[in-house]
C-alpha cells in the first residue's frame, strides 16, 4: 500500500452537514488506524465567522467513541479554520496566505488537496478563484481538486461541470466522489471476479440469466426534502450509485489495478449500455412516491406531505428499471434495479441470478424445487456474499432444497470495515483515483439516463404510482421482471424492524 503524503486539506464547506457527519469521523479514524501523514493538517473553509477552537469544538459532534482522549486531542490540533466569502476572488490571497503559514508552522510540504463540500453552485468559481491566486498548480508538490456529487443535474450542465473544472485543473487532478465506490463490498466485487477461477468462466450471458441490484432505505427523505424535489431517485442514486455498481458487475478484467485501467473498462460498459428511447420509457422503468401509511401502527408521512416538498410533487422516491447491455458478454442478458425511500428496510444487493439445468433431472419427485443458482452481493448492511445452491434432502429419493453458503464480514475477527469516506479519502492522500467516477464516464452515465428523465418531463402520461411508505414499491414493478420475481431481501424483519433475517 501506498503512503498518504503530507499534505493540508482543504475542506469548502466546513460548517456544513457533511463535513461534521462523514469528513471529520473518517478523518479520526483515520488517525487511529496511523494512515494520516504525520506532517497533515486540515483547514475548514467557509463563510462563518469561526475561531479555530470554536471550529475544534463544532467538529467533536460525530466523532466515533472509541477512540482515547490523547488522540482526540492530536487529531484535533491538526484542524484549523479560515472564514472567506468563498465565491469572491477578492478573499483568496487570504486564504492562500493562511495555507503557506500552517504549513510554515507545522513543516508541511506546499501539498494542497482542495476538497468542495458545498452547493454544487460553486464548484466552478472555487476552483476559478483558487486558479487567480495559483493554487491549482504548482511546480513540485501536488494540488488535488475533491468534487462532491452530484455532477451536474442533467447531460448538459454535467458536460459544463466538466469543461469548468478542466479550465482550472487537469483531469487527474480531479476526484469526483461516489461514496458507494468507497464501499468495501462495492470492491470486492472486483476481488470475486477477478481472484477466484470459479466465477469467471461463467459471468456471462451462456451462464447468466439476469443481474438484479437492489439498494432500499427505510428512511424518507428526512431534512433534505428541499433538495431531493428537484433530484429524485433517478439523480440522486441511479445515474450515479447505482450505474458504478453495474459497471463493476459487467466490466472486463481490467488489464491492471490502477485508475485508469479499471475506469476505462466501466466506461466501456457504460457505452454499451443499450439506449432507453423517450417513447419506451414506460415499458422500462416505473416510479412511484411513497404515501402516507402506517407502520407497525406509526401513522407515517406521505412524500408530499415531507418539508420542502412540493404537495403535488411528481418527484419520485422510488424507480424500478430493466436495461441491456449490448456487448459480447451480456448479449440478451436483462439488468433490473431497483431503488428506493421508505422501503420496508434499508439493504443494497447485487444477485447473479445464474440459469437454470437445462433438465430437471429431479422433476418426477414431489415437493422438489429446481435450483437456480443465485450469488448474492451484500453491499450492505451485513456485508457478505451468499451463494443458493441446490442440496439433496436427507432421506428417501432425490428431493432438491435450495440452501445457502453464507459469508459474512462480521465473521472475520478483528477486521475494521472502513467506512467509504475513510477509504476515499485516504486514497486521495496516496494519489489514486481508481475508485473516483472519471469525467467521460459521469457524462456517458447521464447519457443514458437523460432520455428517461426527459420522458418524465414531457409525457405526464406515464403514471407515478403510489406505493405505501414502508413496502416495496409500487406493485406494478414485478411487471418488469421476465418471471415475476423481485428477490425480497428482508421479508422477515427483525422485531424492532431494523435489520433482516435472510
Ligand atoms: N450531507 C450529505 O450527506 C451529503 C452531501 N453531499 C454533497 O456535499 C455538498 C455539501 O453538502 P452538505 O454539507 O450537506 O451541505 P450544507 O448545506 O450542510 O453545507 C454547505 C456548506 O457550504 C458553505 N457555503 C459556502 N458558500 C456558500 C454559499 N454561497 N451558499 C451556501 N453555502 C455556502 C456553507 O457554509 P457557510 O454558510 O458558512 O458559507 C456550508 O458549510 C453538497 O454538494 C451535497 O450535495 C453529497 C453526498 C452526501
Ligand atoms: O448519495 C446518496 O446516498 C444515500 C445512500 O447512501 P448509503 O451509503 O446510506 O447507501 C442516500 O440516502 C442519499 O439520498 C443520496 O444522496
Amino acid at each position: 500500500m501506498k503512503q498518504a503524503e503530507s499534505h493540508i486539506l482543504v475542506i469548502f464547506g466546513a460548517s456544513g452537514d457533511l463535513t461534521k457527519r462523514k469528513l471529520i469521523p473518517a478523518l479520526l479514524e483515520l488517525e487511529k488506524q496511523n494512515l494520516l501523514p504525520d506532517q497533515f493538517a486540515v483547514l475548514g473553509v467557509s463563510r462563518t465567522e469561526l475561531s479555530d477552537e470554536v471550529f475544534r469544538s463544532r467538529m467533536t459532534e460525530f466523532l466515533p467513541k472509541d477512540v482515547s482522549s490523547e488522540l482526540i486531542e492530536k487529531f484535533l490540533n491538526r484542524l484549523y479554520y479560515q472564514a472567506i466569502s468563498t465565491a469572491d476572488a477578492y478573499d483568496y490571497p487570504v486564504l492562500r496566505d493562511r495555507l503557506f503559514t500552517i504549513a510554515k508552522e507545522n513543516n508541511i510540504p506546499e501539498n494542497f488537496i482542495f476538497y468542495l463540500s458545498t452547493p454544487p453552485s460553486l464548484y466552478e468559481i472555487i476552483p476559478k478563484n483558487l486558479a487567480s491566486v495559483e493554487l491549482n498548480q504548482a511546480d513540485d508538490g501536488f494540488r488535488r481538486l475533491i468534487v462532491e456529487k452530484p455532477f451536474g443535474t442533467d447531460l448538459e450542465s454535467a458536460k459544463e461541470l466538466n469543461r469548468n473544472l478542466l479550465d482550472y485543473f487537469k483531469e487527474e487532478q480531479i476526484y469526483r466522489i461516489d461514496h458507494y465506490l468507497g464501499k468495501e463490498t462495492v470492491q470486492n466485487l472486483l476481488v470475486t471476479r477477478f481472484s477466484n477461477g470459479i466465477f469467471e468462466p461463467i459471468w456471462n450471458h451462456n451462464f447468466i440469466h439476469h443481474v438484479e441490484i437492489t439498494s432500499a432505505e427505510s428512511l424518507g427523505v428526512e431534512n433534505r426534502g428541499g433538495y431531493y424535489d428537484h433530484s429524485g431517485a433517478m439523480r440522486d442514486m441511479v445515474q450515479n450509485h447505482l450505474l458504478q455498481l453495474v459497471g463493476m458487475v459487467a466490466m472486463e478484467p481490467p488489464v491492471i489495478i490502477e485508475a485508469d485501467a479499471i475506469r476505462n473498462e466501466v466506461l466501456k460498459v457504460f457505452q454499451s449500455l443499450r439506449p432507453i428511447l423517450e417513447d419506451e420509457v414506460a415499458n422500462y422503468v416505473i416510479r412511484g412516491q411513497y404515501i402516507e401509511s402506517h407502520i407497525k401502527g406509526n401513522l407515517v408521512k406521505g412524500y408530499r406531505q415531507e418539508d420542502g416538498v412540493n404537495p403535488e410533487s411528481r418527484t419520485e422516491t422510488f424507480m424500478a428499471m430493466k436495461f441491456f447491455i449490448d456487448n459480447w458478454r451480456w448479449a440478451g442478458v436483462p439488468f433490473y434495479i431497483r431503488t428506493g425511500k421508505k422501503l420496508p428496510t434499508r439493504v443494497t444487493e447485487v444477485v447473479i441470478h445464474f440459469k437454470k439445468t437445462p433438465h430437471h433431472l429431479f422433476g418426477n419427485q414431489i415437493n422438489t424445487e429446481q435450483t437456480a443458482n443465485q450469488l448474492v452481493i451484500r453491499i450492505q448492511p451485513d456485508e457478505g456474499i451468499l451463494l443458493k445452491f441446490g442440496m439433496k434432502v436427507p432421506g428417501a429419493g432425490f428431493r432438491v432444497q435450495t440452501v445457502n453458503m453464507d459469508f459474512h464480514y462480521d465473521d472475520l475477527a478483528n477486521v475494521h470495515l472502513p467506512a467509504a469516506y475513510e477509504r476515499l479519502l485516504l486514497d486521495s492522500m496516496q494519489g489514486d483515483a481508481t475508485l473516483y467516477s472519471r469525467g467521460d464516464a459521469v457524462e456517458k452515465a447521464w447519457d443514458f439516463v437523460q432520455p428517461i428523465i426527459n420522458a418524465w418531463n414531457n409525457n405526464p402520461d406515464i403514471p407515478i404510482y403510489g406505493y405505501p411508505a414502508g413496502t416495496w414499491g409500487p406493485d406494478v414493478v414485478d411487471q418488469l421482471v421476465e418471471d415475476g420475481k423481485w428477490r425480497y431481501p428482508c421479508k422477515n424483519l427483525s422485531n424492532d424492524g431494523t435489520y433482516c433475517e435472510l
